[in-house]
């Protein structure tokens, strides 16, 4: 279980610096063994963004976030968090909060119980503690069940309270090792609707890991691709999907009769094409390049076939999503 308490310290606030970015990391290595879990990261966040970090089983994320959450000691390179130095893990901890990729809960405590012991232990006084608690429950949507034990919690309402701890000490970073693990369709929409809202309203920056590729095109300003424990791509969503160079796929339809003369002239203009699968006799399949923006790609295709006097009933582009980019960084590596 790994509990991150701020020590014996206040809550973050006042002394600590307010510029520079939310983080940065410079060499920074972790190995179990001869296994190099993270290896070389380089890494500069500015603050306010909600981060995608995917990667596939064992690409080195939450190795990563325990890092960074100074859970975990580096084997090289540095970092800052919020502007505190790596050197000053008690500080750090009192700019982070995390929600780890498995939570341990005390069944035994009502969620105001244990949030309250946690903004204790971070130096808030009993009753602000409780104020506090009882404020944090209401922003996850847990008001009516600050006095429930966290044994009858469900695991979407689990997640919402690990989020809040992790909010206890008015965090600057916040670290969220897949907090939709296990959650049914509405407990994610929660989830990822809860984390738009903390990184809008308390201004935090978001360190999401998951592996699931539409939450990240749906909440993230930007994506962090780990793979074996190197940075594979990093950037905004478009900017990794254009670096990432994924193809795309393009489906075309012209007349039955005319797909012959639509082959002929797409391979004489060198755009691999071949016939669709589906049966359809005037259905064709091409490849467009994914670097180069699918409006041009697809005019220039088009433009071919108009002038070899091919009608052209229908065309629709697909691919160029962020889950193409991820297969193509990351070639199907993982633990398993
Ligand atoms: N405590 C440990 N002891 C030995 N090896 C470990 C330990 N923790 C992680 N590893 C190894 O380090 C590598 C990175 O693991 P890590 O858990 O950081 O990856 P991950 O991207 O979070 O994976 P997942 O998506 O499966 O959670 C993996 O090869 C993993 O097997």
């Amino acid at each position: 279980m790994d509990v991150i308490t701020g020590g014996t310290g206040q809550v973050a606030g006042g002394t600590r610096p307010q510029t520079g970015p939310a983080l940065e990391t410079h060499g920074l290595t972790r190995s179990y063994g001869a296994r190099v879990a993270v290896d070389s990261v380089e890494l500069l966040v500015e603050r306010g963004v909600v981060l995608g970090l995917l990667g596939p089983n064992g690409a080195g994320k939450t190795t990563l976030i325990r890092m960074l959450s100074t859970v975990l000691r580096c084997d090289a390179g540095s970092f800052r968090v919020a502007g505190v130095a790596h050197t000053d893990p008690v500080r750090i901890r009192r700019a982070v909060g995390v929600l780890p990729e498995s939570a341990g809960y005390p069944r035994g405590q009502t969620c105001e119980e244990w949030l309250t012991l946690h903004a204790r232990l971070f130096g808030v006084r009993r009753r602000d503690a409780r104020a506090l608690a009882a404020r944090l429950l209401g922003e996850v949507g847990l008001e009516d069940r600050r006095r429930s034990l966290i044994a009858g919690l469900s695991r979407g309402m689990r997640q919402r309270l690990g989020i809040a701890r992790a909010l206890v000490n008015d965090p600057e970073v916040v670290f969220l090792d897949e907090p939709t693990l296990g959650l049914d369709p509405f407990g994610q929409r929660q989830v990822l609707d809860l984390v738009t809202r903390i990184a809008r309203e308390h201004g935090v920056t978001v360190v999401l890991s998951t592996h699931v590729l539409d939450e990240v095109e749906q909440i993230c300003d930007r994506v962090v691709i780990l793979n074996r424990g190197r940075v594979v791509a990093d950037g905004t969503m478009a900017e990794v999907v254009r670096r990432a160079a994924a193809p795309r796929e393009g489906r075309l339809e012209v007349p039955a009769d005319h797909r012959a003369r639509a082959l002929d002239t797409l391979a004489a203009h060198h755009v691999p094409a071949e016939p669709g699968a589906n049966g359809h006799l005037g259905m064709v399949r091409l490849e467009l390049p994914g670097d180069v923006a699918p409006e041009d790609s697809s005019a220039a295709a088009l433009r071919c076939l108009l002038d070899a006097g091919v009608p052209v009933l229908g065309f629709s582009v697909e691919g160029g999503r962020l889950s193409d980019a991820f297969l193509r960084v990351t070639r199907g590596d993982g633990d398993e």
